[in-house]
């Protein structure tokens, strides 16, 4: 799997579905797979249930999607703060998206979708999880000044060699998954959910 991590408004939504065309994968987004689950937007999934039970259905997705069939998988901004994910995410490609907290600020001036960027403490936040972002990451790309599509470009370059390395092992991936399977995730109602580009405003 590639997966795309960083801060909120890096664009792993955005790059994730660009990368995603350009080799053949299906895409997934795991906000997309708990709004599915959960049949409610991210924002009132916080402010209904609170964030514990938000961090609870976001570390199910990430585990699911990442057991599930080849695919560029985007990650919420918070999804790293967990231990078990960032265990996980050690059988995969990670890719770091990085940007700047201005840069972050000008992409989502006005956004009531993401309810972390409305606390206090944000600066101290995003020094935070760059830190652990850097750690966990195989390739970093930064984002700042450049558009999502060059930035597909970047990440498409880098992991292209990453994948074609064989001392990788896991990520030894066929870059096409064969037939372009079908990324959606069953519901509860056995419906498709959760990937793919239209389930789900982004955010
Ligand atoms: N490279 C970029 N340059 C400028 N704006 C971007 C870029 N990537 C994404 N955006 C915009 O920033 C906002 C957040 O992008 P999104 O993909 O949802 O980020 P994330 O999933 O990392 O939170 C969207 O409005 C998107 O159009
Ligand atoms: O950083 C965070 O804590 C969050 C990031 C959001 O995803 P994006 O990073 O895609 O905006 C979403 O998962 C939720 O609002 C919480
Ligand atoms: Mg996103």
């Amino acid at each position: 799997m590639i997966v795309l991590v960083g801060f909120m408004g890096a664009g792993k939504t955005t790059v994730g579905r660009l990368l995603a065309t350009r080799l053949g994968l299906p895409f997934v987004d795991t906000d997309h797979v708990v709004e599915a689950r959960a049949g409610r937007p991210v924002r009132e999934i916080f402010t209904t249930d609170g964030e514990a039970t938000f961090r609870d259905l976001e570390q199910a997705a990430v585990e699911e999607v990442l057991a599930g069939p080849q695919a560029v998988v985007s990650l919420g901004g918070g999804a790293c703060g967990r231990e078990a994910t960032r265990e996980v995410l050690r059988e995969h490609v990670v890719v770091h998206l990085d940007v700047s907290l201005p840069e972050v600020r000008r992409r989502t001036a006005g956004d009531v979708s993401r309810p972390v960027l409305r606390r206090p403490g944000l600066e101290e936040l995003h020094a935070a999880r760059r830190t652990v972002f850097h750690e966990i990451a195989d390739v970093e790309v930064p984002t700042d000044g450049r558009r999502a599509e060059d930035v597909a470009g970047g990440v498409f370059d880098a992991v292209a060699g990453r994948l074609a390395q064989p001392e990788n092992g896991a990520r030894d991936a066929p870059l096409r998954a064969p037939g372009r399977p079908e990324a959606g995730i069953p519901a509860a109602d056995g419906a498709p959910a959760g990937a793919s580009n239209d389930l789900a405003e982004d955010r």
